[in-house]
């Protein structure tokens, strides 16, 4: 069996031996945490048939090689090490992964001007092949060096750009409030990127969605270049669709499936059956909510306000960020806080049931959904919010095989 490895300090979790078992069918790659000082050492010793490099080590890495491809010299770091008969050759597939992702998601980086935010090691990579594909492009630097223009230079010109790239790790877990820029005053941007695998959708992501941008994350990048890197460690090429099966496979673990919809549209229902057949587990919201009250939420309502009741749903919101893997049903009123939105977006799929206004009904258990006149108003307010926050809008008119179905669909395509 190959000996195979991820390098890095800290590494924490990381994605990468599932990755690397699910391409070349063996478990045959390791997470080494190595300190500064281990890691000349653990080269020297050459004990590994191949590596892959993260953070902090991508350029130093490089003194210990005997040899690196061009596209490593050209990006100045290594992501792929291959111990070939005891000679150390360095590549780089960030490049590859990063590319692939962005033509698979149909980003035309040689239409309009792009911007890089950051110039640390995976911009490196990102700007070379960027140079392949022909594309316009800048890069922003806090640190002035050559060639880079600064973030109020970038604010500046804002309108004039198509596409922004972060690779800086602003947004990354556990700062996820954070973003590199802020999308929204970005009057004509189309695309936007992001290095960062987790949260599977950073806050800048969030926002550029609500702009209406096509938007693709650090995640697919992550299993895009691990792909091409078992190419130089197994001599094995990984097909398109076996590079999509695995992410299918991954984020069927890692995301959750979030319903929102108006009071009665049928979340709990469809959760409830969701969550039977995936074998996932279902967290309805209100029932939550309510055990933490020891109340129901329409006495909470009426005793409480319902500003407490709201309070209590955003912070469980917040907490439901680490679901992995759940179906979510959430209470219909959880888009009236943007920030509810996104903590539920950063590692989950959001699904809007949109249920005909006509086969929605009241109910005395529930505050806000009391008769007719009422439901019709509140869907005409809500719409807007449940159509903009949805990834995917599932109509639940016919039968409930049906509504799954959808949801079964969408689940496949939204990669
Ligand atoms: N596709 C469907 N076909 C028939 N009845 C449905 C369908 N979807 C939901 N319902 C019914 O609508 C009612 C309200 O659904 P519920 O799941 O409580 O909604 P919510 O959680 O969104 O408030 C339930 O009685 C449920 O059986
Ligand atoms: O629409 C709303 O504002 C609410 C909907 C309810 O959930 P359902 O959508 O399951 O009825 C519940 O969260 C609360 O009464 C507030
Ligand atoms: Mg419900």
């Amino acid at each position: 069996m190959m000996k195979l490895g991820l390098i890095g300090y800290p590494l924490g979790h990381s994605w990468s031996p599932e990755i690397h078992s699910f391409f070349l069918k063996q478990d045959c790659y390791s997470l080494i945490e190595l300190k500064e000082e281990e890691l000349g050492p653990f080269l020297e010793k050459k004990e590994f048939d191949g590596l892959n490099v993260t953070i902090p080590y991508k350029q130093k890495v490089i003194p210990y090689l005997d040899e690196l491809d061009p596209l490593a010299q050209e990006a100045g770091a290594v992501n792929t090490i291959v111990n070939q008969n005891g000679r150390l050759i360095g590549h780089n597939t960030d490049v590859e992964g990063f590319r692939d992702m962005i033509m698979a998601h149909g980003i035309d980086v040689k239409n309009g001007k792009t911007a890089v935010i950051g110039d640390g090691g995976v911009s490196k990579a990102i700007r070379c092949a960027l140079k392949q594909l022909g594309a316009d492009f800048c890069v922003t630097s806090r640190k002035h060096s050559p060639g880079s223009i600064t973030m109020q230079e970038l604010l500046d010109h804002a309108s004039e750009y198509a596409c922004l790239i972060n690779a800086t790790p602003l947004g990354m877990k556990p700062h996820d409030e954070l973003m590199p820029a802020d999308p929204s005053v970005f009057d004509h941007l189309k695309y936007a990127v992001d290095v960062i695998a987790n949260p599977l959708r950073t806050k800048f992501l969030f926002e550029a969605k609500l702009k209406g941008c096509v938007t693709c994350g650090g995640f697919e990048m992550l299993v895009r270049q691990a792909a091409a890197a078992d190419r130089w460690f197994a001599d094995k090429h990984i097909p398109e669709a076996e590079i999509l099966a695995c992410m299918k496979s991954l984020y069927d673990q890692r995301r959750s499936v979030v319903l929102i919809g108006m009071p009665t549209s049928g979340k709990t229902t469809i959760a409830e059956l969701l969550a039977e057949e995936t074998g996932k587990k279902r967290i309805e919201m209100d029932e939550v909510i309510e055990a933490e009250m020891g109340m129901k939420i329409c006495t909470c309502f009426q005793e409480r306000g319902e500003t407490y009741f709201r309070d209590l749903e955003s912070s469980l919101c917040y907490s439901l960020k680490e679901a992995m893997g759940s179906v979510i049903s959430c209470g219909g009123g959880v888009i009236k806080r943007k920030e509810n939105m996104q903590a539920l977006a950063e590692n989950g799929l959001i699904l809007w049931l949109d249920r005909p206004v006509d086969l929605l009904y009241g109910s005395s258990d529930r505050p806000l959904s009391s008769d007719r006149e009422h439901i019709l108003s509140l869907y005409q307010e809500r719409r807007p919010y449940y159509e903009r926050y949805a990834d995917v809008r599932i109509e639940n008119s016919g039968s409930v095989g049906d509504t799954l179905k959808q949801i079964r669909k969408a689940m496949e395509e939204t990669l």
